[in-house]
């Protein structure tokens, strides 16, 4: 078995992937979307239903759009792309991504966040030991969603969806949103680690010539992120917390 403490010694810096990694927020994205497509496809009359391996292989941690944009195109459907303002009910790219960040939105504002408590220990002692870290986002959401979870004031960097878009960085699989976080710590890439949960983002941290990529386990299954580039899988954050036994 890999030995998980002490894992993250070596390096100065640590960039967390926030959905599913530091909030349970991915599942809730999952079902956000899972409602929409479903509803989207049976209105189509289509009789290939959603899956959540569609989530994980076309939709799980790439920006709104490109999400929306990659499952089409797995089933072959066409949609003009239209643009961010839509409104949820247009039949176009943007308008179907708008429809789900509104089943999104809903969930966040009724169920508020936990943060996962082996990720938040990670975080703390991470913060202690005087390492840089910083949140890599694909989502629009990351901020609210860091806020409601009360996570927001231990990052002073947070390069989210809205960040990309302002500074054209190509989203996940491309590695520029990390690269971005760790120039922003002052961190060389091959000193940071990257800490995700979707294939996507691993793939991303490893395009980036990481120090590390940690992939976690929340569904998509250990192979698959280990064959995506993670250099190490665990199920929990609280398995890279040394408590001073590094
Ligand atoms: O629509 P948002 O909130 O900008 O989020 C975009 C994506 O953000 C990622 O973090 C999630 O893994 C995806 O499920 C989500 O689609």
């Amino acid at each position: 078995m890999t030995t998980t403490h002490g894992a993250l010694t070596p390096y100065d810096a640590v960039l967390f992937d926030l959905d599913g990694v530091l909030t349970p927020t991915a599942e809730v994205h999952m079902r956000a979307w899972e409602r929409m497509f479903t509803a989207f496809l049976a209105e189509r009359g289509d009789q290939q239903p959603y899956t959540d391996s569609d989530y994980f292989d076309y939709v799980d941690g790439k920006p709104r759009y490109d999400g929306v944009r990659s499952f089409l195109a797995s089933r072959s459907i066409e949609l003009p792309e239209g643009t961010p303002e839509d409104s949820p009910e247009t039949e176009t790219v943007c308008g179907l991504g708008n429809r789900k960040n509104d089943a999104f939105a809903e969930v966040l504002r009724t169920d508020g966040v936990q943060a996962y408590p082996g990720s938040v220990r990670l975080v703390d002692e991470l913060l202690e030991q005087g390492k840089a870290i910083a949140v890599v986002s694909s989502s629009r959401n990351a901020r609210p969603v860091l806020e409601a979870a009360g996570l927001i004031d231990r990052f002073t960097v947070i390069v989210d969806g809205a960040v990309a878009a302002e500074r054209s960085l190509p989203g996940k699989p491309a590695p520029d949103t990390f690269v971005a976080a760790a120039e922003d710590l002052g961190v060389a890439v091959d000193k940071a680690v990257v800490v995700e949960d979707a294939l996507s983002g691993v793939a991303a941290g490893k395009a980036g010539d990481f120090g590390l990529v940690v992939g976690v386990d929340r569904g998509v299954g250990a192979d698959r992120l280990t064959g995506s580039g993670a250099g190490l899988v665990v199920s929990d954050l609280g398995e890279l917390v040394t408590d001073g036994n590094a």
